[in-house]
């Protein structure tokens, strides 16, 4: 028996499925979750030694790859003066002023400790500003955990295949309306019956949590104007896109300014960090300043800020996107011949550094039509890239993430692991 499988028998005995979060354990790809001992660049190693390529980057933080030696450096120098004071420090104010002057539409940022916090905050204080108590969201965007957020909700939820979660007030769902992702008339028929109730329409600019999903021409521009005009507050979901796709987010790539933006991940540098951000007028809501409370023992704690700090500094040099843009093409363009030379129906989306390989023969736009994904061709399609030593997300139903440390080479690996996996969805799922 693997190392791997036998620390998941023992976390087993103490630990709700083994696991701190569902998406990790490899559930849907009938499979045991590695464990893993260390991680190296665009590499992880786990407990029994084998070395992955890795795709997954602890769900999207690490674009510097693992243990960036600036990142490191600055944390040991950091741990030396303390860990935690529940006072302020002035890294709190350094990682804002980067990441007021990198996101046009913030004046002002509030750290929390994951994106879960993040978008729950977002929503109260759009409920707080605007006095209203419904919320729009798409189909199959994943916000995190918040009861109003887990209804129709990607990632996890979609690859256990359940409609939410128990635990959820149904007063609370209620209060949530779900309209299809990439669709505005939708919207505009929910506006119609709701529009002096909505304090706030939610989604991923770009989705990951149904697999990587590109919003059509004009969406973003459209959903800008509906919001306007009914007084509802616009709040982009950028804990996977910010400072992913392009230094300013997906806002600063479709050059859409939401009300609110949420951060996550790689604001955090790999440590646990969350932020909320927008117009001055509406964060001044926010206690002690405002009446809308929202408070954090840890937040704005000093590694975490470090670790946000020295990675934003690296990604602000000069052409770090464009060098993105050329890993994710040269991946692209390998992927897409493997499609065409083994014939069979893959639909490759990718966005900048965010990819999903859909098992689907049709388009993908929006949830239900990544539902619509073979589940059982990526099953076999993970395990056999995992054999080839390339370390995926566990799920069809989510992004993939190339990290500044994938260099021609472990892109040219993966092509041609790719290729072999292919071949075997193939022939075992007869496709
Ligand atoms: C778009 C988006 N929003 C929110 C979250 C929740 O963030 P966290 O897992 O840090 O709570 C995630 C990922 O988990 C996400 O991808
Ligand atoms: N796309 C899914 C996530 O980013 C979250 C991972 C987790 O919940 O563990």
């Amino acid at each position: 028996m693997s190392k791997s499988k036998e620390l998941f028998s023992e976390a087993k005995k103490y630990i709700p499925g083994g696991v701190n979060s569902p998406a990790r354990a490899f559930k849907a790809v009938e499979n045991d979750p590695l464990f893993i001992e260390q991680g190296k660049g665009a590499f992880i190693y786990d407990v029994d030694g084998k070395k992955y390529i890795d795709y997954v980057g602890s769900w999207g933080p690490m674009i510097l790859g693992h243990n960036h030696p600036a990142v490191v450096e600055a944390l040991q120098q950091q741990l030396m003066k303390g860990s935690s004071f529940g006072a302020p420090t002035k890294l709190e104010t350094i990682l804002a002023e980067m990441v007021v002057e990198g996101v046009s539409s913030v004046d002002k940022v509030r750290m929390v400790n994951s994106g879960t916090e993040a978008t729950m905050s977002a929503l109260r204080l759009a409920r707080g500003y605007t006095g209203r108590t419904k919320i729009i969201k798409m189909e199959g965007c994943y916000h995190g955990h918040g009861d109003s957020l887990l209804v129709e909700a990607g990632s996890g939820i979609t690859t256990l295949g359940i409609a939410g979660s128990a635990g959820v007030p149904a007063k609370m769902a209620e209060e949530t309306i779900v309209v299809p992702y990439n669709d505005i008339s939708a919207l505009e028929e929910v506006f119609k019956e709701y529009s002096q109730d909505v304090a706030a329409v939610i989604l991923e600019p770009v989705t990951g949590n149904m697999g990587v999903v590109a919003p059509k021409n004009g969406y973003l521009e459209s959903l800008r104007e509906i919001t306007k005009k009914y007084g509802t507050l616009l709040i982009f979901d950028e804990v996977m896109t910010g400072f992913r796709l392009a230094y300013g987010g997906a806002q600063e790539l479709y050059q859409v300014e939401p009300d609110l933006t949420t951060f996550g991940k790689i604001i955090g540098g790999g440590l646990p960090v969350g932020a909320y951000g927008g117009k001055r007028e509406i964060m001044n809501y926010i206690a002690p300043e405002g009446p809308v409370y929202q408070a954090g023992t840890l937040s704005g704690n000093p590694l975490a800020m470090t670790a946000g700090i020295s990675t934003l500094k690296l990604l602000k040099e000069e052409g770090v996107y464009n060098t993105l843009e050329e890993k994710g093409k040269l991946l692209e363009a390998g992927i897409q011949e493997n499609i065409r030379k083994v014939d069979i129906p893959v639909v490759f989306s990718r966005i900048g550094s965010m990819f999903t390989l859909f098992f689907n023969g049709s388009d993908v736009t929006d949830y239900q039509s990544a539902k619509g994904s073979n589940t059982k061709a990526f099953s076999i399609y993970f395990n056999k890239m995992l054999e080839e030593g390339i370390y995926l997300p566990p799920s069809q139903f989510e992004a993939n993430f190339i990290s500044l440390t994938h260099s021609k080479d472990e892109i040219e690996a993966t092509v041609e692991a790719n290729y072999k996996a292919l071949l075997e969805v193939k022939e075992k799922a007869k496709l």
